[in-house]
């Protein structure tokens, strides 16, 4: 079926993998609209890297519905693949050649590619354009990898943790260029284990724990209002660290010097008084800290269940 004008550049429902008697996918629901850039986070492991390989059709799925620019990935014709660009975990081997020879190479097998310079430039690699690429640090052959990924002027990339290696300039100069992307309207599917990276470059977050999305949201709302409640802490008269979490920091605040006036400092100040609202690593620790509980938790209980059976049954 065509791509319907309408239809999201991926929607994925219901989608299962397992490798062996491991479960890696138990379910993933998954949309990302047109224009989108939406952050897949998740612990190692989670699978995200198998997620994003069945969408891009090089693995196969158990059971579920995938469909990316409007096509099943497996049942997709070659053309199909030449409206998404992608970046694999690994760097690409690129042998002699230099990254001009190579986006030049690769800029023949799309129809309306970028000019070369044009992607040197937009990656930060004009000055390395004649180098050969395998003599590139692993930050600027990363750049490649996302330059040979963008030539094609894709509607849509895969990012699977793209900024790895880069330093911190490099990494604030990819965001400018994926901000460029995303404002001409390509949607981007991206997964990384740099919260900051997520919360300044997606509309949207998802978090991938037990194979499926526990929770999803713009960051500045991930789970919620509660989620993000401050929490006011200090070292109180015994030396013991104590913890609020409260809507009300300055009032717990006002009360604790209230209370050291009272106690006879003459200074007021509760010791190592710190106010802190927690931020998208904070949310996603706790987010991926409670299911994990929940999982062991689940586990233990199937585990008594079936040493209780098998108790039963000798019986
Ligand atoms: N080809 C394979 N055969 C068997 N197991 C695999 C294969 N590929 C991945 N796995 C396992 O599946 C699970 C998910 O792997 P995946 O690479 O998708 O996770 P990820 O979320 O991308 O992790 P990371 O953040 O470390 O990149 C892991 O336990 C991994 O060992």
């Amino acid at each position: 079926m065509i791509q319907t004008e309408h239809e999201a550049p991926i929607r994925v429902r219901g989608l299962t993998k397992r490798y062996g008697q491991r479960s890696v996918l138990r379910g993933l629901d998954l949309d990302v609209a047109a224009g989108e850039t939406y952050a897949l986070l998740g612990p190692n492991g989670a699978g995200k890297s198998t997620a994003i390989e069945i969408l891009e059709g090089t693995r196969w799925p158990d059971t579920g519905e995938v469909r990316v620019l409007g096509r099943e990935p497996l049942t997709a014709p070659r053309s199909w693949k030449a409206g998404f660009g992608t970046v694999a975990q690994t760097t690409g081997e690129y042998g002699p050649y230099s990254p001009r020879e190579l986006i030049s190479y690769f800029s023949r097998l799309y129809a309306q590619p970028r000019g070369v310079d044009e992607v040197l430039e937009l990656v930060g690699l004009t000055g390395q354009a004649q180098a050969r690429a395998a003599q590139l640090s692993g930050g600027q052959q990363r750049r490649l990898d996302v330059a040979l990924g963008i030539v094609g002027r894709p509607r849509l990339l895969f990012l699977d943790e793209p900024t790895t290696g880069f330093d911190p300039a490099a990494r604030r100069q990819f965001w400018d260029m994926l901000e460029g992307l995303s404002s001409e309207g390509v949607s981007i599917l991206l997964t990384t284990h740099y919260l900051d990276e997520a919360a300044r470059l997606a509309d949207r977050v998802g978090v991938l724990s037990g194979g499926r999305i526990v929770a999803e949201g713009p960051p500045a709302e991930l789970g919620g209002v509660e989620a993000r409640t401050p929490v006011v802490s200090w070292r109180d008269a015994s030396g013991e660290r104590r913890e609020e979490r409260t809507h009300l920091p300055a009032a717990v605040a006002a009360r604790l010097r209230e209370a050291a006036l009272a106690a006879g400092d003459p200074t007021g100040e509760p010791a190592e008084l710190e106010i802190k609202r927690p931020g998208l690593e904070d949310i996603y620790l706790e987010l991926i800290r409670s299911e994990t509980e929940d999982a062991q938790r689940a586990e233990h209980a199937k585990l008594t269940e079936h040493v209780e059976s098998g108790t039963e049954a000798t019986r």
